[in-house]
């Protein structure tokens, strides 16, 4: 399958689960987009992410705790450079660990919890968002890097956000009872 699709549907089902394990904040996201819903916002665009910040705080968090990628592509660097007191020679081969970034006790309070509301308390996940390179990239988004930064940042992050927004709304909006889905959902089954 090809690794755009694959990455963005074990996003997915990351996301299933972790709403089948957290009912509590399963509920609070229905209200959410039943309140959504009842006042005539039905429309599923990229700028209509703003209007969702806590299923985009959802998605962050769920992307937080299970990056699909655990490393970027590889970089390269073309002249030397300094990073704190490590010298890193051009022509050095760079992985960077998003995972183990995303994690990090001194950048994130309880990182072993699953809390969205870290991204929408515009606390520790402010300035949180997934880049498309250019002037989306600022230092602040270096805090959580799952679709790269910089120039080469994931030129499809975009469009997996909008469809993990839609596929969630839809799932959460149509199933009634995640409960029963416990079995085919949660982790220790896959
Ligand atoms: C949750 C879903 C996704 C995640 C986490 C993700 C993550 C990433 C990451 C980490 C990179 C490497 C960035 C770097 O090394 O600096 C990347 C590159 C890329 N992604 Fe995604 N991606 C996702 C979905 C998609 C989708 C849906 C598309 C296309 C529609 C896509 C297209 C690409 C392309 C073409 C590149 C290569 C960019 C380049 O080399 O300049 N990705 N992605």
């Amino acid at each position: 399958m090809n690794a755009s699709v694959k990455t963005t549907t074990k996003t997915l089902k990351w996301i299933m689960a972790r709403l089948v394990l957290h009912q509590d904040i399963q509920q609070k996201l229905r209200k959410d987009i039943a309140s959504r819903r009842a006042s005539g916002d039905h429309t599923m665009t990229c700028g209509g992410r703003r209007r969702r910040p806590f299923m985009e705080a959802i998605v962050l968090e769920a992307l937080r705790l299970h990056p699909p990628a655990h490393y970027l592509l590889a970089h390269t660097t073309d002249k030397d450079a300094t990073l704190d007191n490590y010298v890193i020679p051009k022509g050095s081969i760079m992985n960077f660990g998003v995972a183990s970034i995303g994690q990090d006790a001194t950048l994130w309070t309880d990182p072993d919890v699953f809390r969205p509301e870290r991204f929408v308390e515009r606390e520790e996940g402010s300035g949180v968002r997934c880049t498309t390179g250019g002037s989306d990239s600022g230092p602040e988004t270096k805090k959580m890097m799952l679709f790269g930064a910089g120039q080469r940042a994931c030129p499809g992050a975009w469009i997996a956000m909008m469809v993990l927004h839609s596929f969630v709304e839809d799932l959460v909006r149509r199933l009634i009872g995640f409960r029963l889905l416990v079995g085919w959902m949660h982790p220790s089954t896959w």
